[in-house]
């Protein structure tokens, strides 16, 4: 049995678009399933809980939606261990991105359903879990400006949602100001005069499909960093294109760190958010959580597809 979570709003539609195909796959397939619509964020948890205590197994909860309805399940699931499976649906979808789940609903529906998982590792902090990055800074501000603003809603309308955040970045390049952070990474303390903005990676990207740590591995028990510090408005709008491939890390006015451990305090208050959403204000402290989440994944290990085949 898989528990199907929906947020039909996701994507601006596209979750109850999404839905509605997958629905007649499973149909077809005779796939049996239960489903859960969440209304919010903040009550998704324990509707997740108290769905999936109605059952002793499930295969998986799948979620149709996004980043942030992900977001807002990682809690409900690392408590039960189901496994997550993920149908993408929203406008960014860099956790599909991020474990090669396909975008297309139907294969994705197949990963959803084909057994193949690989223990990803979560990042906790005061907020709870985040399962892509937590960034903080001039990203985090464009995020925050973009999801408060009219012309996003406009652009949504008008089914040019990109176009919003290229106003959100060019928006927030004339008003912020880069200033002082420390990042410590497993207690090592590293300064930082003008930091525009500090990223703590689990998964390679975020923003729809920006490469911020291409070394980012989701399940090698450590956390990715990248402080982007000591650069003019026209280098960091330069910047942008590069790290769509990654090739950003080798500019020497981008810092990569490691560690399982990652604190940020910026000199001023400072945006972030995790998973996209937001967290309120930094300081920051996050740490690895290894294993923490079984996903499935076309991209399982060996070990996972050996014992699938062994149970099936
Ligand atoms: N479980 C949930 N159920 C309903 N609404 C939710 C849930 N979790 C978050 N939301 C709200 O729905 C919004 C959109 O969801 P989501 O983030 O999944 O899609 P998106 O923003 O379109 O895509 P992405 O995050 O992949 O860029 C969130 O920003 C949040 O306000």
């Amino acid at each position: 049995m898989y528990l199907f979570i929906i947020n039909p709003r996701s994507g601006g539609g596209t979750g109850q678009r999404t839905w509605r195909i997958v629905e007649k796959l499973l149909k077809q397939r005779l796939i049996s399933y239960e489903t859960l619509f969440t209304k919010d964020a903040a009550s998704a948890e324990r509707a997740v809980l108290e769905a999936l205590a109605r059952r002793e197994h499930w295969e998986a909860a799948v979620v149709v939606g996004g980043d942030g309805t992900i977001h807002s399940v990682l809690s409900a699931l690392h408590q039960t261990g189901i496994r997550l499976a993920v149908i993408p649906a929203g406008s960014g979808n860099d956790t599909a991105r991020g474990f090669g789940i396909p975008l297309d609903p139907e294969t994705a529906l197949a990963t959803a359903t084909g057994g193949r998982w690989l223990d990803s590792d979560l990042l906790s902090g005061r907020d709870g879990f985040t399962l892509t990055a937590v960034a903080s800074g001039f990203d985090a501000q464009v995020a925050v400006n973009v999801n408060t603003s009219r012309y996003k809603r406009f652009c949504n309308a008008i089914g040019a949602g990109q176009v919003a955040y290229i106003i959100g970045i060019l928006h927030t390049l004339l008003t912020f100001k880069p200033c002082r952070v420390n990042v410590a990474c497993d207690g090592k303390e590293h300064s930082f005069e003008t930091a525009w903005l500090v990223s703590v990676c689990n998964l390679p990207g975020y923003g729809g499909g920006l490469q911020i740590c291409p070394q980012a591995e989701a399940g090698d028990g450590q956390l990715d960093v990248c402080v982007v510090h000591g650069c003019s408005r026209g280098q960091l709008l330069r910047l942008f294109p590069t790290v769509l491939k990654g090739r950003h890390v080798s500019l020497p006015f981008v810092t990569m760190l490691r560690g399982r451990s990652v604190a940020v305090t910026f000199e001023q208050p400072r945006q972030a958010i995790g998973d996209g959403e937001s967290l309120g204000l930094a300081p920051l402290a996050v740490r690895c959580v290894p294993g923490a989440l079984r996903v499935l994944s076309p991209q399982g290990t060996a070990a996972a597809q050996r014992s699938c085949q062994a149970s099936g």
